[in-house]
């Protein structure tokens, strides 16, 4: 498969062609033409309904998208990740997130080894480690009960477990609190350190490789604090455990082996919150409701492999999301979720995305001459209605949104959740028809207003509309439910990699950043001027060697 240019498909080509007869098209037309477009253009995939309606599409659009993913091998390239083959290719590693979650009792292979032994292993550990947590049997060295978690980690390893707590607060455990500790920045840790006490809580050390920068100096960070405020060096083994495929750096870190829940190079870390990574989750919300978690993304995972490509959820979102982005020119998507619990979802498909498919060169090793993976940015509904949406109606750039939104809310009160949903449906309503010269018109002369004041207003109250939306509608966000949407937006992901030819589990341009910082350190740790670097560089490090103290 390797050097397929997308672009010299028989069905990209097609597809442009097709582009010029819609793209001046209003999808609201659609709605006159076909009254039953929704039935047309929705799906039911487990617990989630996806009505796809509202984009600017046709049959024939989706055919040809369809066409393009078959010219790509689709199926078998789904296939591919799901039994093991090492498609993370620059890092020579399977991709098999779907393994920790598998509940089929079908064997996974990797190099040959079933990995579903190690995986229930591992699961089990936790299982015992929450129940002696949440039970009081595990103590911390005083004899008091854990009654805070801190995981400290970052990228993969924070925001996953950041996101699924928020989004599963209301499964939250009695007596548990959790905190994410992620940023270099003093002040995270400074700020958590204010709310815990040591004889009560328990730090995970989350890293997949147990040598990220901000990661270990917070742990040893933490593990000062620890010593300093009570503990000894005999109680770290009951304050401290890692979550890591790096057994042998755990235990330099002087982390008990037996504290330790590992995982395996063959999970992305991005894709990490399934594995032992999710402790932090397990611990807040209880270990059946994580492994609910669990068995929501493998309905998604089976989903994913067997329905056909017209009605895979995932793949149409995709090939959806490659008709924005590489023929209307889409620069961005919007993930909008009208659930106040999911305010971290965004920002977590941030990282899925764009560590993922930012990248520039295919799988051959040839630098690519068509866009691939769009910026993904968003903030819950209502909020973002009050802050950005005026954009999205008005402004000049196409952005393509999701909206999400569950049926029922945690907290009925009052009327809040209907008015949450009224404008949940009102937006996707408004952005697809926007408002015309003459509605504009009819409006202002309802207040009372002349014809001078009319024409002077009515050009900056007209809405093009036409905007496309996606809704995401689900019953109730619940662990299962969540695993499902998590997953959906996870193989989305891997379709559009497969198609724009580019490897989506390496990550190769987050390393340089890394590199540059640790060159920089030890210059900062004498007053000696800097000369090494560009004039603005040199410049800027020796101002901030005048201004510290
Ligand atoms: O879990 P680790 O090894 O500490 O890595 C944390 C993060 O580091 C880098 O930013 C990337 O590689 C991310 O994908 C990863 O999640």
């Amino acid at each position: 498969m390797k050097n397929i240019n997308p672009t010299s498909t028989a069905a990209w080509k097609k597809l442009q062609v097709h582009y010029q007869s819609v793209k001046d098209q209003h999808i609201k037309d659609y709605f006159t033409k076909d009254s039953n477009r929704f039935e047309h253009f929705s799906l039911k995939a487990n617990d989630i309904l996806i009505d796809y309606s509202k984009n600017k599409l046709t049959e024939e659009t989706l055919k040809l998208l369809l066409e393009l993913a078959e010219e790509f091998k689709l199926p078998e390239q789904i296939k591919s990740m799901f039994s093991g083959e090492k498609i993370n290719e620059t890092e020579s590693r399977a991709v098999l997130h779907t393994a920790l979650r598998n509940f089929s009792d079908q064997p996974v292979y990797e190099s040959g080894e079933d990995i579903m032994p190690q995986i229930k292993e591992v699961l089990k550990q936790m299982k015992n480690f929450c129940e002696k947590v949440h039970n009081g049997d595990w103590k911390g060295y005083s004899g008091k009960k854990i009654t805070d978690i801190v995981n400290i980690g970052i990228g993969g390893s924070d925001l996953g477990p950041v996101m699924v707590t928020e989004a599963l607060k209301p499964y939250q455990k009695e007596g548990i609190k959790v905190h994410f500790v992620s940023n270099i920045d003093a002040s995270h840790i400074a700020e958590v350190f204010k709310k815990i006490n040591p004889e009560s809580t328990l730090f995970l050390i989350a890293s997949k490789t147990f040598t990220t920068q901000e990661t270990m100096t917070n742990a040893h960070t933490a593990r000062n604090w620890f010593l300093e405020n009570g503990g000894n060096e005999k109680d770290i083994a009951k304050h401290f455990a890692a979550l890591s495929t790096n057994q042998k750096a755990v235990e330099d870190f002087g982390i008990d082996p037996a504290n330790m829940f590992v995982f395996w190079d063959w999970v992305g870390g991005r894709y990490s919150l399934w594995s032992a990574i999710g402790l932090s989750i397990a611990l807040s919300i209880g270990y059946d409701n994580f492994e609910e978690l669990l068995k929501g993304a493998h309905e998604m995972d089976q989903h994913f492999l067997n329905q056909p490509l017209a009605e895979n959820a995932p793949v149409l979102l995709a090939l959806i999301g490659i008709w924005y982005n590489n023929f209307f020119e889409a620069e961005t998507e919007a993930i909008l979720p009208y659930d106040q619990y999911l305010h971290r979802f965004a920002a977590y498909f941030q990282q899925g995305n764009m560590e993922s498919n930012g990248k520039s060169v295919d799988r051959g090793g040839e630098k690519v001459h068509y866009q691939t993976g769009p910026i993904v940015w968003g903030e819950p509904g209502t909020n973002g209605q009050h802050a950005f949406y005026q954009l999205i109606h008005q402004g000049t750039k196409l952005i393509p949104c999701d909206f999400i939104a569950p049926a029922n809310s945690h907290h009925p009160i009052g009327d809040h959740h209907e008015k949450l949903l009224a404008n949940f449906f009102a937006q996707t309503e408004a952005l697809m028809n926007g408002k015309t010269e003459t509605e504009a018109r009819k409006e202002l002369q309802e207040k009372g207003m002349n014809e001078d004041e009319i024409a002077k207003l009515v050009p900056f109250k007209v809405f093009a509309g036409n905007n496309p939306t996606n809704s995401i509608l689900l019953e109730k966000i619940t662990p299962k439910s969540l695993g499902n949407l998590i997953a959906l937006y996870e193989h989305k992901i891997y379709v559009q990699g497969v198609i724009w030819n580019i490897f989506s589990f390496d990550q190769w341009g987050v390393e340089l950043g890394k590199q540059l910082a640790g060159l920089i350190l030890p210059e900062l740790k004498h007053n000696n001027p800097v000369i090494g670097h560009d004039s603005s560089t040199n410049g800027l490090i020796n101002e901030y060697k005048k201004m510290r103290k």
